[in-house]
């Protein structure tokens, strides 16, 4: 028998930070997650626990370090320094990944007018954050949106498809296209502000989706339109190397309610489930396959 692979961290360590710039108050909600490559083969097999982070000295560090960042940061830069502090002080850790998810809190606007300390909660997804760091100083960054739930009333169609004893889906070039957008990105180097990389492949991503807001883009399947976002996420962000998309198709079907002879792009039956999974990876060509 051998012990193949271990790793162990904390999960969802819930932190709210304030930075009060005078009277204009910036807050952050993360949930963060810490896992740790280490030298611990002896934990698993023996039964000693010498030289281990416990996870609870993680979940104490996921405050230390979120008390040091005494300037406003990015969930980026705060996963940085987390994974640089564990992977620094403690000798036996080999590589740290630190994950994040931002919960969409933003300023409130009221009348027109920035809320000095007022946040509502947003419905624009949740930003994702996943960065490693190993004792040779290797960084990876990858960023990313969890969850942004989007949905165009035409402009989208799925023909030519097999058609067989087993198909009854009708041929469409006309219904709505729904989904709950998870995407993320790696970057190739670090851009010079994680948040505005962060709003350029939001953007792009949603650009690519819905078209102009003038007659919209024609989407013939959610393949082809994943393929159009990532391609745009990666020629608006020269600093991004790879996207990784995942889009479930959440259908509306043709309702027919009973006075009406025929389906009038009008009424539809809502579901969210069984739903299509449609999953994709678009890199750079010069980019190394993982
Ligand atoms: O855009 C789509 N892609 C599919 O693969 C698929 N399959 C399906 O039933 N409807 C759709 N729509």
């Amino acid at each position: 028998m051998a012990l193949v692979a271990h790793q162990h961290g904390k999960t969802r360590v819930r932190l709210g930070r304030v930075w009060r710039d005078e009277l204009t108050h910036h807050f952050v909600e993360w949930s963060v997650d810490t896992m740790l490559l280490s030298d611990m083969a002896h934990a698993y097999l023996e039964g000693d626990n010498a030289g281990m982070t416990a996870t609870d000295t993680q979940k104490n560090t996921v405050y230390y370090i979120a008390k040091q960042c005494d300037e406003k940061c990015s969930p980026e830069e705060f996963a940085i320094a987390l994974a640089k502090h564990l992977v620094d002080k403690y000798e036996k850790i080999s590589k740290v990944t630190v994950s994040i998810e931002e919960t969409p809190w933003e300023r409130l606007t009221l009348n027109g007018a920035a809320h000095q300390h007022g946040f509502v909660c947003g419905s624009s997804g949740y930003r994702t954050v996943e960065v490693s760091y190993t004792k040779d100083a290797e960084l990876a960054i990858s960023s990313g949106i969890k969850g942004l739930k989007v949905l165009k009333t035409t402009q989208s169609g799925f023909v030519g498809y097999v058609h067989d004893e087993f198909t009854t889906l009708p041929d469409t070039t006309d219904r709505i296209l729904a989904t709950s957008l998870t995407a993320s990105w790696a970057y190739s180097s670090p851009p010079p502000s994680f948040d505005d990389a962060y709003q350029g492949v939001r953007a792009a991503l949603l650009g690519a989706f819905f078209g102009p807001p003038e007659g919209g883009v024609y989407s013939p399947s959610v393949q082809f339109t994943l393929y159009q976002m990532a391609k745009a996420a990666l020629d608006g962000e020269e600093c991004v190397k790879s996207v990784k998309l995942r889009m479930p198709n959440i259908h509306f079907l043709p309702c027919k309610p009973v006075t009406c002879e025929a389906f009038e792009n009008d009424v539809y039956v809502a579901t969210s489930e069984p739903h299509g999974d449609i999953e994709a990876t678009v890199a750079r060509e010069d980019c190394p396959r993982e």
